[in-house]
């Protein structure tokens, strides 16, 4: 087998419908400039540089997770698709830190291995250009937690904006606080907004890509806003298994508020940046879960192969100001 960074892009460009010059996945995305606000509470806990002052320069940017960039923003009437919000927290001190999170609860696989199994079943065959079921059932039978992670992504429902949606980091960090100490949390943005998915009816007068104007119109007439939530782990929370929630009765810390401020000037150039879940800095520590880690190695070789590619002109929609 090559190396899973390599193959892990290649199943992602042969089946998934990924496009020259694009992100490998959630390829249409906008970037707005944002504040971030930590709490006291998350100053408490970790020594990380974006945790400790005041309002914060921060970049946001939400996506359709869909491998191609002409994909819908939902699956059906009934049923939504995986969406992103990832920031890039501006430091006082010069560099970035950066988190990418999505709308589902748990992800669908263990491992890089598994993912790859996974994206490779699920790749579109025949005339219809569909997955073959067999091949799936298959992978799923063997792989409980593509289960988890499948039932995860069908429940989503199609949304009527980026506001009413939570979007969960997924993996397990480690906090340490001022004075060593360690605590294990997952970090999940809740809207301000609330949840209020569209009825089936409600779906079905939307046009098929909606999400990124909704949004910009959204972010130039109200506050769209989310609050950071760290969830603490207990002993015996997994912390290297994405495909598992933690339960839910698990302490829940107010960590600092998001703010969604105007589109960045640039979408173009925007479109470079690199989102890495693993971009973390002093007081913030990754945890031992292996699609965290294979994650900052496959953003940054989809990052380089599409700086060296020359993308088709954007449509008016990719490309706001
Ligand atoms: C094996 C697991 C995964 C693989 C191989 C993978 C792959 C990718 C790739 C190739 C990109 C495009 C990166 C770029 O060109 O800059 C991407 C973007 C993204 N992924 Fe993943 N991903 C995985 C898991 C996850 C998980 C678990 C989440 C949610 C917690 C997630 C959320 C996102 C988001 C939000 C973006 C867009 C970042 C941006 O706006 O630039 N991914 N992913």
């Amino acid at each position: 087998m090559s190396e899973p960074v390599q193959e892990a892009v290649h199943v992602m460009e042969a089946y998934t419908g990924t496009e020259k010059g694009y992100r490998r996945a959630h390829p249409r995305g906008l970037v707005f400039h944002a504040t971030f606000t930590p709490s006291a509470e998350a100053r408490a806990l970790t020594t990380a540089e974006h945790f400790q002052g005041g309002p914060l320069h921060t970049l946001v940017r939400l996506s359709n997770a869909s491998g191609s960039p002409h994909a819908p923003d939902r699956v059906n009437d009934r049923v939504g698709k995986v969406l992103g919000l990832a920031v890039r927290f501006e430091l006082p001190s010069g560099g970035h830190a950066t988190w990418a999170a999505a709308n589902i609860p748990v992800f669908l696989a263990r491992t890089p291995e598994e993912f790859i199994q996974l994206t490779t079943a699920q790749r579109p065959e025949g005339p219809q250009r569909k997955p073959k079921l067999l091949r799936v059932l298959g992978h799923l039978v063997k792989h409980l937690g593509a289960i988890r992670g499948l039932k995860g992504v069908f429940a989503l429902k199609p949304t009527p904006s980026f506001a009413h949606e939570r979007f969960n980091g997924i993996h397990a960090y480690h906090l340490r606080d001022a004075a060593g100490q360690r605590r294990t949390i997952r970090y999940r943005w809740t809207p301000r907004a609330g949840a209020h998915p569209l009825s089936e009816a409600q779906a079905a007068s939307m046009p098929s890509q909606y999400l990124l104007d909704e949004i910009h119109a959204r972010v130039a007439r109200e506050r769209v806003e989310w609050t950071l939530q760290f969830q603490m782990a207990q002993p015996g929370d997994p912390t290297d298994d994405a495909t598992r929630a933690w339960p839910e009765d698990r302490p829940l810390v107010t960590a600092g508020t998001l703010v969604l401020e105007r589109p960045y000037e640039d979408q173009r150039e925007s479109e470079l940046f690199v989102f890495d879940p693993a971009g973390v800095v002093p007081g913030i520590e990754l945890s031992d879960d292996p699609i965290l880690h294979f994650r900052a190695k496959v953003y940054r070789e989809s990052h380089l192969r599409r700086s060296h590619e020359t993308k088709p002109e954007p449509k008016p929609a990719d490309l706001r100001q």
